[in-house]
């Protein structure tokens, strides 16, 4: 405490003194102790306390209704416990007193002669909305209300003393930028104001707009001359737009162009630096920092509590132990302090990123990261260990805990795609056996009552589609951690299992993706949102401040002003969200990798296939198209008819059989597409009796995979499309050659696909060839019994064929990797590749899972370009790269010449690598690439494929001699 005062009404324009007594005093307490004040009634009488908002769990003053709630709380609770100390160390007091607080002191006579209100009208025309309303306590009222004067005092000390004008300007009034903020009400002539609210005036040149705290334009207008609006002081008042406003303090351009000034936005300043985190890990962890009182001594038990690990033994990995303000708020019992440390038996297993993960996932988990919040995102590329990191967490929060050494979490709920639920708990399994840890999963044979019932198990593994079944059920079980697997799927909030998810009251949640998150500003939104709720305050003060500027800042029209401040704005966003998301590319596990030889092989197309393709860029359908007579949609029946046909002609066959059967085939569309069709293939074609030469594609991979049976007979094979059918054929194929095979696609149970994919990954599998539905089981199956896998088709979205490339090429793969794109030669499956690996095509930024071809939208221009056969050309796509090589054994530009630039997942000031990004025409410039009938083929496979192949492109990754 560091002064008092008499407690009586007053009236606003004393509350607007007392606000100006106030500030040097803020000023001194912020300049000297890094504190701010509160004001705290007792007996009529105000203690004035210097509040450090970190010590009370703050992180800033509050904006928000809920943030104000939380505040008022730990300020209740915050005093009480200080009086009470001051009541103790009465004697003590003075002569301990610090010099910043002296000074502090010295300002004390002049609010001590001040009154302040503890009628709670009062407070209300001060503007304190519900809180009021609601009738809470005028102490409660009051903090706030100081709160939220202080945090205005608080910009205006932060402000530059003189005001800012925007870049390069000073010259021109006109173009003069500033920003206060300001309460406003409407006109009236009442003496004793209403202010209904707290808002931002920009006022630029002679025009002014007003804003609210939520970023909404509330008035604008260019009224006042140049001269009165360049002389705005703090408590002035204005009529603008038919409101009444008064200036609280100057806000500057740093704490607008970052969004700080509005209603939430913030600093990194709950942050904790490394240095200070290892001093942390290394202090004594034996010492309680706590004094115990009397009643606390009952938890004498707990002070011979040791860590449950050695955290001084060599490689231990011990987390961060909690700072003051974290055990003020959360160790209120004053338990010891206890170390928390990894158990050895798991770092021994760790990757280096993997241990950085844990400690980032516990830190957020705890809340240390940022002030009450307990959610993460790790959104680590595929491969690097998410699920062990996340194992490594539960199995240390469920037996440790930083006070008194208890367990932080009881019950932990993981959901995940369904093809993954056994994999979760074989990895648990893997990395823990199966007696430590219980975990139960949901599926046709283990009824979740039987969890809900048992106090046996901690851990519930459960599918997106059985949480939403069995929604009731797992309410009634209280979880202290959710971890949400392939959780980007959550990013749209209207869907059921988001919202199903969202209404689980556990509040340390972990989203895992290996898609990175910020690609669709709204979604990103949902994600942070559901984590950490109410983080970015409501959906539409976001849009205003960040999604808006951001979007019209990356627009080709934008203004150099509207591009630095959309730069500024997600900059912003960046640093409050950086607190709790992680990203790390595949690179960190290159080095445990085997190498990786990428190919992409430019299948000629057959005759047939030729002749189809010609008939089908002739039909109706596709020249209405490239006239835009046709209806939206129609150019994707086109652009599906033409993929089917590269695949194989028996597709193609098999639909127009299928459309001619059906009894709406007069009026559709397809009619255009189709017609005449049937005639190309000879007279007695059996789709069912498919030859492979049919398809250009069809051949190579058929001679591909009789190359890898007979050079290298233990390896396996991973063969993958996004169509059904196509499977079919590749079956059909492996049943034709006598190869062993297993399946997974849409159709596979959810209880039988851990079970292939065991049987696949077991070195006594006799399967030679996995078929995988790239859109059943592409993300996060492992799939490292395979060393080869075989592209066989094209997606729109290049995200789905790196997931898919992904499932061999990761931790615990033996052998050397071998990845083959098949594309039909000059056909659509190229313009595909192109517009995958070009610059118009990553123009959405960050590549997303979920986008499919119905989200693009073509210009004729690009439809006549896809729709064009080149049958004349090896490459189309490495005559379009400029390429000075004649085709000959090009070995790819010097490395050095041009910098790989990936794109980064937050926006263009975080330049991370991102392998999920494609790789772009100029890196692929830099493969090896040579004609089909290139002589001197080293590669052995590519040597016996060559015959009905126009080009390869290669590239490989962590090269050793062997391969
Ligand atoms: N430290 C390690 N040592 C050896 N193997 C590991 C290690 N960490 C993870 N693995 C193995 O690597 C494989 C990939 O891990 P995991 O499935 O967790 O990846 P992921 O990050 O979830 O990827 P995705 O985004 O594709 O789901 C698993 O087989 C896992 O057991
Ligand atoms: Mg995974």
């Amino acid at each position: 405490m560091v002064g008092k005062a008499r407690s009586s009404n007053f009236t606003l324009s004393e509350k607007l003194d007392l606000l100006k007594l106030v500030k040097p005093y803020v000023k001194i307490l912020e300049e000297h102790t890094n504190k701010h004040s509160v004001i705290v009634e007792k007996n009529r009488c105000w203690d004035i306390i210097a509040v450090n908002y970190n010590a009370i769990g703050v992180d800033r003053p509050p904006r928000t209704a809920q943030g104000l709630r939380t505040l008022y709380k730990r300020l209740k609770e915050y005093a009480k416990q200080e009086l009470l100390q001051q009541k103790e160390t009465q004697s003590d007091f003075k002569s301990n007193i610090s010099e910043p607080t002296k000074k502090v002191m010295e300002m004390i006579p002049q609010i001590s002669s001040f009154c302040l209100v503890r009628d709670r009208n009062h407070i209300q025309s001060a503007n304190l909305d519900e809180e009021a309303q609601a009738g809470t306590s005028s102490l409660q009222c009051l903090c706030g209300f100081l709160c939220r004067q202080f945090y205005h005092l608080h910009i205006v000390h932060s402000a530059p003393k003189e005001i800012t004008v925007s870049k390069g300007q000073e010259e021109k009034p006109d173009s003069l930028v500033k920003y206060f903020s300001v309460v406003w009400c409407k006109v009236s002539k009442k003496k004793h104001k209403k202010w209904e609210g707290d808002a931002v005036l920009i006022v630029k040149g002679k025009s002014f707009t007003l804003k609210d705290l939520e970023g909404k334009d509330i008035g604008r207008g260019t009224v006042y001359k140049l001269k009165e609006l360049e002389k705005i002081e703090e408590g002035q008042t204005m009529m603008i737009g038919g409101k009444e406003i008064e200036v609280m303090g100057i806000i500057s351009p740093d704490d607008f162009n970052s969004g700080r000034c509005f209603q939430f936005g913030g600093g990194c300043s709950a942050v904790l630096s490394s240095s200070q985190a290892a001093k942390k890990c290394l202090s004594n962890p034996f010492k309680s920092v706590c004094k115990l009182s009397s009643k606390e001594n009952k938890q004498n038990s707990f002070q011979n509590c040791k860590p449950r690990h050695d955290p001084y033994a060599p490689n231990s990995l011990v987390m961060l132990r909690p700072d003051k303000n974290h055990q003020w708020l959360f160790n209120k019992n004053c338990f010891p302090v206890v170390d928390v440390v990894i158990d050895p038996h798991l770092v021994y297993y760790l990757r280096p990123h993997q241990k950085e993960g844990i400690i980032f996932l516990y830190e957020c988990v705890m809340g240390m990261r940022v002030n009450g919040r307990c959610g993460a995102i790790l959104a680590d590329e595929m491969g690097l260990g998410k699920t062990l990191q996340c194992i490594s967490l539960i199995w240390t929060l469920q037996c440790q805990g930083p006070y008194g050494g208890r367990p932080v979490v009881k019950k932990t709920l993981i959901v995940t795609p369904g093809s993954l639920v056994n994999n979760w708990r074989k990895e648990f399994q893997k990395w823990l056996g199966i007696e430590r840890i219980k975990i139960f999963t949901v599926d046709q044979d283990h009824k979740i009552e039987e969890f809900t019932k048992s106090p046996f198990y901690s851990v519930l593994i459960i599918s997106y589609e059985m949480l939403l079944r069995s929604l009731d059920q797992i309410k009634s079980v209280k979880f202290d951690l959710l971890i949400c697997d392939e959780g980007h799927r959550l990013k749209n909030s209207t869907i059921k299992t988001t919202t199903a998810l969202i209404s689980l009251s556990c509040e340390k949640r972990i989203i895992l993706t290996g898609t990175p998150v910020q690609n669709d500003l709204q979604e990103f939104f949902t994600l942070i949102d559901f984590v950490n709720p109410g983080i970015l305050g409501s959906l539409s003060a976001y849009r205003k401040i960040y999604e808006e500027p951001i979007i019209i800042s990356r627009q080709p029209s934008a203004s150099e002003e509207e591009r630095e401040l959309g730069e500024q704005r997600a900059a912003e966003l960046t640093c409050l969200t950086g607190l709790f998301i992680l990203r790390r590319t595949q690179e960190v596990i290159n080095q445990y990798l085997p190498p990786k030889i990428e190919n992409v092989v430019f299948c000629r197309p057959g005759a047939l296939q030729i002749a189809l393709y010609r008939k089908l860029l002739n039909s109706q359908a596709v020249r209405f198209c490239l006239q835009g007579l046709l209806e939206n949609t129609s150019h994707l029946i086109c652009i599906g008819a033409l993929k089917k046909l590269c695949n194989h002609p028996c597709l193609l066959f098999g639909s127009v059989k299928e459309k001619e059967s059906n009894s709406t085939w007069d009026e559709s569309e397809e009619r255009n597409l189709y017609e005449g069709l049937i005639n190309v293939f000879p007279a007695d074609y059996n789709p069912t009796m498919f030859t492979e030469e049919e398809s250009g594609k069809l051949q190579v991979l058929s001679k591909l995979l009789a190359v890898i049976r007979e050079l290298r007979p233990a390896e396996k094979v991973v063969l993958v499309s996004n169509y059904t059918r196509t499977l079919d054929i590749l079956q059909e194929v492996c049943k034709r050659h006598g190869y062993a095979y297993t399946r997974l696609d849409g159709q596979t149970p959810i209880s039988q696909r851990q079970k292939i994919v065991d049987g696949f990954n077991s070195k006594y599998s006799p399967d030679f060839i996995f078929l995988l539905s790239s859109k059943a089981g592409g993300v996060g199956l492992n799939l490292i019994g395979g060393s080869h896998l075989i592209l066989y088709d094209i997606d729109w979205n290049p995200a789905t064929d790196i997931q898919a490339m992904s499932r061999v090429w990761r931790d615990g793969q033996k052998h050397p990797v071998h990845i083959y794109r098949l594309l039909t030669t000059g056909t659509i499956e190229e313009k595909i590749y192109q517009r995958q690996i070009s610059k118009q095509g990553l123009s959405g930024a960050v590549v997303d899972l979920s986008k499919t071809s119905d989200h693009i939208q073509f210009s004729v221009e690009e439809l006549k370009n896809l729709f064009t056969l080149h049958e004349s050309s090896h490459c189309v796509t490495h005559d379009l790269l400029d390429c000075e090589c004649t085709g000959e054994n090009h070995t790819g530009d010097s490395l050095e010449k041009l910098p790989v630039s990936r794109n980064c997942q937050l926006g263009p000031h975080q330049q991370k690598c991102d392998s999920l990004k494609p790789l772009s025409m100029s890196q692929l410039k830099q493969w090896k690439h040579f004609p089909g009938d290139h002589l001197n083929l080293t590669d052995p496979f590519l040597e016996r494929i060559r015959e009905n192949v126009s080009f390869f492109f290669q590239n490989i990754t962590n090269q050793t001699t062997a391969i």
